[in-house]
């Protein structure tokens, strides 16, 4: 999660992130709610509509009102297809954004239908077509510009008809206009406040987990978040697509010395060169760097051969041993030790992260017992293979 505050920042007339990443997170991980909201809303809508065919029958007998009461009933049906559409799986997070617009429309559309049949009752028509304009702000999730596009466009079709049919005089004209007016502003005032409430709630709830995930030292992910099922989750997933798994376990040498002789904010400095490097030649968003205890990390490579991991270690030990950092004044420099274990997951190991964790310690622990600066490898069942070079 970077620092930089325009990601979070909010487009205050759209109601959503102005940064498209984020905005597309949210939507992903309130894909849930936003389904169980379309799926209220668009039946609550659907419910609203037949209530009225009441009315329809009251006005116009049961034979006037067939025409507009199968305009009405279409609409279900149309909300169980949007429904279908929404739902299906990897229908993209967009997708029920896509079917509240349809509904809505076809909805507006409908309504016309039944409004052509009853032309006299234009008031009536006014005040439900207020209710339904609240409706497709606040009821409907969609984003705010498709709802206020669709809802004003089919205000103005409204008053344009009921103008052009002069079925009202001038007084009322005014009013049932001003009444739709103030429907759409309070609906989209409502609709842009929840928007963005939704949206700072979620990004307090990101700021919350990163910190409680999150080392704040250096940055890295913290034991807490390895206990609560990072590893497991990853060897859950290797074992069932049948993927390589590999991990890395680093530990600073000699760093008391280095706390003893300079301060511990020298320790601090190394520490956190350490861990932005390791992070820096890690993949974004596939490899994970949890720091493991006081100076040691463990890297989790997903699809990822001891091969590749071995290479990786030697990397970073190399560039670790190059590398120095400058601590009032004084150029400060380290090496570290490291364990990589590789599993495969195509037969049928059994694998546990405890299991490859206390592998990969234990090579570490040999590598420090060799001479530190090394790298020990091994595959899971299998002798060690590789021991990496004294640098
Ligand atoms: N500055 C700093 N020091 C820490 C932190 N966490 C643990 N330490 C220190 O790290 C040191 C680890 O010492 P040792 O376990 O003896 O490790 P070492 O000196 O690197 O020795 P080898 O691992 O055998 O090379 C201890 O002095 C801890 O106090 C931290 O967050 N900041």
């Amino acid at each position: 999660m970077s620092n930089d505050p325009s990601i979070a920042a909010i487009a205050p007339l759209r109601g959503e992130f102005s940064c498209a990443t984020t905005e597309i997170g949210f939507l992903h991980q309130q894909s849930a709610v936003i389904l169980r909201d379309l799926r209220r809303g668009l039946l609550l809508s659907s419910l609203f509509y037949l209530v009225f065919g009441a009315a329809d029958i009251a006005a116009l007998g049961l034979e006037g009102a067939a025409a507009p009461l199968l305009a009405r009933l279409t609409i279900p049906f149309i909300a169980m297809a949007c429904l279908y559409y929404a739902r299906r799986p990897n229908a993209g997070v967009r997708a029920p954004c896509h079917a509240a617009s349809a509904f809505t429309l076809l909805w507006g559309a409908s309504y016309f239908v039944v409004i052509s049949y009853r032309p006299g009752d234009i008031l009536l028509h006014a005040m439900s077509w207020a209710v339904m304009a609240m409706v497709i702000h606040i009821l409907i999730p969609n984003r705010l510009i498709c709802a206020a596009t669709i809802s004003i466009g089919a205000t103005l079709a409204f008053l344009a008809l009921a103008w052009h049919q002069h079925a009202v005089g001038t007084r009322f004209l005014t009013s049932l206009t001003m009444l739709l007016i103030c429907a759409n502003v309070f609906g989209v005032t409502v609709a842009q406040r929840h928007a963005r409430l939704w949206r700072e709630q979620y990004w307090a709830q990101q700021v919350l987990t990163n910190l409680s995930i999150r080392d704040p030292l250096t940055g890295s992910y913290n034991r807490r978040h390895l206990n609560a099922g990072l590893l497991d989750g990853e060897i859950a997933r290797a074992r069932r697509y049948r993927l390589s798994l590999s991990l890395i376990m680093c530990d600073l040498d000699g760093f008391k010395k280095i706390n003893d002789t300079y301060g511990h904010h020298a320790g601090d400095e190394m520490l956190r060169s350490f861990a932005t490097l390791v992070q820096t030649m890690t993949r974004d968003a596939i490899d994970t760097v949890v720091r493991y205890g006081g100076e040691e990390f463990l890297i989790i490579l997903p699809e990822t051969r001891l091969d590749g991991a071995l290479e990786l270690a030697e990397r970073v030990r190399a560039a670790f041993a190059e590398q120095r950092v400058e601590v009032d004044g004084v150029q400060l420099g380290t090496t570290a030790s490291f364990g990589v274990v590789g599993a495969e997951f195509g037969g049928s190991h059994a694998v546990t992260p405890q299991g490859m964790i206390a592998l990969a310690d234990q090579l570490m622990y040999e590598a420090k017992h060799a001479g530190r600066n090394l790298v020990r490898a091994k595959q899971l069942g299998q002798r060690v293979e590789t021991v990496g070079r004294t640098g």
